[in-house]
């Protein structure tokens, strides 16, 4: 259904995606003038092979049949078969250095193109990624590297040689009989028209649809064997089969159909074929009854149309093959066009932060797509060593100010200065790494835990690692596994609880040693020890440095120098728990009374 809505070619696409190509081909212009060349004479080898195939045969119905190893006839021949092997080995080695020269080339693309999409998309914006999928992603990539290949493959290796043979044969059979030339360059656009016609309006749709019931079909087949327990629970076995074999039979319906038109392809194709060979023949025949074709002249006719008709015979499936290329190329090259994230001004220098004081000053920041904007005029100045927690309801701004912090934002108006210099004009790297942040959910790589502690200061040795992960609480869980910290985290043996990943988070942060520490606290419900163990953790982290609580459970942030309680974007109170919690009607103690601690304020 969807296939007749596409067009039968996407133009737009196809020059979009060879644009691309030819792009990264001008950054190897020796390897693909080296491949056009070899290509060229491979064929100008192959083009003259019929005539001197033709030249071989009159050489032998020369001189009466005289064959004498002393006669010209024989010397001749001799050397026409001579030139004929001198040719075909010439095609073979011409061939051979093309194929390499392409095999570098597609490696060097692939290379290039597969580092520059991921340079790229490392640094799209975060709403970018927040609203991508990263399986589709690497998908996307990976797919557009292969089909990559398959571009250059069909555009260097079949349509490239193609057209050469096409243009050669007509010229060198227009030479010897224009009558000929003219048959034989009508008749192949002719053909070539109507297989590409042919293959990407008729075959292309009916295997698009196949291919999607081909997809359905392994999607379904994985539903079910992955949800094998719940199948198994419900006793639904039967069920899950009669609905495979509907998906099946629709399969079915659909390849059968796009067999079918490829059958009826090859068969449309291949009589056009005989037709040609027909009225290359008669042509060459109708020379001969006028004496103006020689035996030899029939066979170059005959072989030429042989060479040729292996050319033509693989065109459509040529081109559909590029129709499958600029598919798959089209969404890597798209990605190229996505906005990009936050830039950094020219000249940009890395920030230098000692004293860790944080300024907000008049700061005006709007969400893409969002009427008003979150922060209007909003200033705030936070001390080098304090420590401030950030509060209030869901919504209400706290992730966003540590985003801007982060500069993962650029504000509308207004300025943020860390240490008087303004975060927009330094090295944006630079300033988030010297902040580190322990995430409400922490990420951790596949990597070993000694390698997602060490990940803030690489070159971190193992003592280092051991002494930040006993500061975070980490060590004794982490030396009780059997492989300690040589431990890959998404081993499936090993399942790290919500908790002892907040302690791999902060050993990290440990490690990273940065001026500034932002805590993101986790939402989860952690047990009891855990809570102890990770505030322990935290409370040995902020020592020092200035640092940022957002915090979801007011009772994490209770010993805090000072709160900050958001609302709506705009700073509604500020001041330390005690002060706060006496204030009445306070947004604060609102908070404070729903958390069910009023019982506990008032006992
Ligand atoms: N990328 C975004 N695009 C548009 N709006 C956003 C985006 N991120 C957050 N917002 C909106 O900005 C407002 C503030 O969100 P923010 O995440 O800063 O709140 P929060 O106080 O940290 O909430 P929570 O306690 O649930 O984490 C919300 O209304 C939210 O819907």
């Amino acid at each position: 259904m969807m296939a007749k809505k596409k067009p039968w070619f996407d133009m737009r696409a196809f020059k979009c995606v060879l644009v691309f190509t030819v792009r990264y081909w001008r950054k190897q212009p020796v390897r693909i003038s080296a491949i056009a060349t070899l290509a060229l004479l491979a064929t100008l080898a192959e083009v003259v092979t019929p005539f001197f195939s033709g030249r071989l045969v009159d050489a032998l119905t020369a001189g009466g049949g005289d064959m004498g190893l002393k006669s010209a006839a024989w010397h001749h021949a001799a050397s026409t078969f001579g030139l004929l092997i001198a040719l075909g080995v010439g095609t073979t080695l011409a061939r051979h250095f093309t194929l390499h020269n392409i095999m570098v080339l597609t490696l060097n693309m692939i290379s290039d193109v597969a580092s520059n999409a991921f340079c790229r998309v490392q640094r799209l914006s975060t709403d970018w990624h927040a609203n991508s999928f990263a399986g589709s992603t690497v998908h996307r990539i990976t797919r557009g590297m292969w089909a990559l290949e398959l571009m250059n493959d069909t555009l260097l290796l079949a349509l490239l040689p193609s057209l050469l043979m096409l243009g050669g044969a007509t010229i060198l059979l227009g030479v010897r009989w224009p009558l000929m030339g003219v048959l034989v360059g009508a008749g192949s656009l002719l053909y070539i028209t109507v297989a590409v016609s042919l293959s990407l309006g008729y075959v292309a749709p009916a295997a698009h649809i196949s291919n999607l019931w081909d997809t359905r079909m392994g999607g379904r087949l994985a539903d079910a064997i992955a949800c094998n327990s719940l199948v198994k629970a419900f006793g639904a076995e039967s069920r899950e089969e009669a609905r495979f074999a509907r998906i099946v039979s629709k399969w079915r319906k659909h390849t059968a159909r796009m067999w079918a038109r490829s059958t009826t392809n090859g068969g449309v194709q291949s009589g056009m074929l005989v037709l040609m060979q027909t009225a290359m023949l008669s042509a060459a025949l109708w020379f001969r009854v006028r004496d103006e074709a020689s035996v030899g002249d029939i066979a170059f006719a005959l072989t030429m149309f042989y060479v040729l008709q292996g050319y033509l015979r693989e065109v459509g499936m040529h081109v559909r093959n590029l129709q499958r290329s600029v598919n798959d190329m089209q969404q890597l090259v798209l990605l190229e066009r996505e906005r990009s994230g936050i830039e950094d001004r020219p000249g940009a220098r890395p920030i230098e932060i000692r004293r860790g004081e944080i300024c907000f000053d008049r700061v005006t920041f709007q969400y893409d797509k969002v009427r008003e904007p979150l922060y209007k005029d909003f200033s705030v100045t936070i001390a080098p060593g304090e420590r401030v927690g950030l509060v209030g309801r869901s919504g209400a701004g706290k992730t966003t100010f540590i985003k801007l912090i982060q500069r993962l934002y650029d504000l509308s108006d207004g300025r943020i200065r860390i240490d008087g210099q303004d975060i927009s004009q330094v090295e944006q790297t630079s300033l988030r790494r010297q902040i580190a942040i322990v995430q409400q959910e922490p990420l951790l790589f596949h990597r070993s835990l000694a390698e997602n502690i060490a990940y803030g200061k690489p070159d971190a040795t193992q003592a280092e690692i051991e002494q930040a992960s006993a500061l975070a609480n980490a060590h004794e869980f982490i030396a009780a596994l059997p492989n300690g910290y040589a431990t890959l985290v998404g081993d499936r043996g090993v399942k790290l609880s919500g908790g002892e990943r907040q302690r791999v988070a902060i050993a990290r942060a440990f490690l990273a040693d940065a001026p500034i520490i932002i805590l993101d606290e986790a939402t989860s419900n952690l047990d009891g020890e855990s809570e102890v163990l990770i505030q322990q953790a935290m409370e040995r982290l902020m020592v020092g440095r200035t640092t940022l609580v957002a915090a979801h459970r007011l009772s994490t942030v209770r010993a805090l120098d000072r709160l900050l309680v958001f609302d709506h974007g705009r700073l509604v109170e500020e001041g330390s728990h005690d002060r706060l919690v006496q204030l009445d009607d306070s947004t604060y103690r609102r908070l404070f009374d729903q958390q069910g601690f009023g019982l506990a304020r008032e006992i």
